[in-house]
């Protein structure tokens, strides 16, 4: 790895309720590098990316565990300012009837729809419709996000960090509840970012989330990475069936993965 890494992580440990959630001996992240977080529920990756995006604090060290470009404290604006994060959990949020283009200019302040009183400038709103159009969604502008598809609120969600210009986006579980449709436009949208020059942090249950761009994987199974590297090492059957404990078969085709069970 060349330069300062964008994220640090050296002798962390989390604990809740007296019990080790999450410990990482060494871990860093490069400046634009894609990787996946692949591990069973309760593994610890939603713990793993909320050390991250600062929601989570480790554990006391004289030398500060987590480093954020170099910097050991850095505040939660530092890293908001660039790291987007789409998840599952935000999506169910949404429950207001909003125009799509209020929920995208939103992103701007941080929450979901256009805070009360508050006059939107031509320059927001002209970047969240090219948030929009690069997401290809440009023609749900101005619909009511109640009447949209799971799969398109999930794409408006992206589009709704991309009005900040994040230099990471972080997915967590960005499928989960898609139907094959919006999956697809999900895993394009995320396709398609990375091309850009995005760099795209995925969190997922499922090998057919991690698009080719990504070639790194972090396989965490009870509080602790088990192993770290490229994903044509780490993607088989072999690695996924100790990962999650059942029989698991893994194929590939075209840089994309596939896993379904063996009985
Ligand atoms: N505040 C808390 N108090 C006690 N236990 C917690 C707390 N937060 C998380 N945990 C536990 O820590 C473990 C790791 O949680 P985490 O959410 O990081 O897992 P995960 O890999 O993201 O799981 P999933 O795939 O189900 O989302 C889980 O067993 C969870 O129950």
């Amino acid at each position: 790895m060349t330069g300062q890494p964008l994220f640090e992580m050296h002798d962390v440990s989390v604990v809740r309720a007296g019990r080790t959630i999450l410990h990482v001996d060494d871990f860093a992240l490069a400046e634009g590098e894609h990787i996946a977080l692949l591990g069973p529920n309760g593994a610890g990756k939603s713990t793993f990316i909320q050390l991250f995006t600062r929601e989570v604090m480790p554990l006391h060290r004289d030398n500060p565990p987590v480093r954020f470009r170099g910097n050991p404290r850095p505040t939660l604006a530092d890293v908001k300012s660039c790291v987007g994060v789409v998840s599952a959990t935000m999506h169910d949020q949404v429950r207001v009837h909003l125009p799509v283009i209020d929920i995208v200019s939103g992103g701007v302040f941080g929450t979901l729809g256009l805070p009360r009183h508050v006059q939107v400038s031509d320059a927001v709103i002209v970047k969240a419709r090219e948030s929009l159009a690069r997401l290809g969604i440009a023609d749900l502008s101005d619909r009511d996000v109640m009447t949209l598809s799971t799969g398109q609120v999930r794409r408006v969600l992206v589009a709704r960090e991309l009005v900040h210009d994040p230099e990471v986006l972080v997915f967590d579980e960005p499928c989960t509840g898609l139907d094959p449709e919006g999956m697809y436009h999900v895993r394009d949208a995320m396709r398609t970012l990375a091309s850009e020059g995005c760099s795209v942090v995925l969190v997922t249950h499922y090998p057919e989330d991690i698009i080719p761009a990504i070639d790194r994987v972090l396989l965490i199974k009870e509080a602790a990475i088990i192993a770290d590297g490229p994903k044509k090492e780490l993607l088989n059957s072999q690695e996924m069936t100790n990962l999650f404990g059942v029989p698991l078969a893994v194929d590939e085709a075209d840089g994309w993965y596939s896993m379904r069970g063996t009985y």
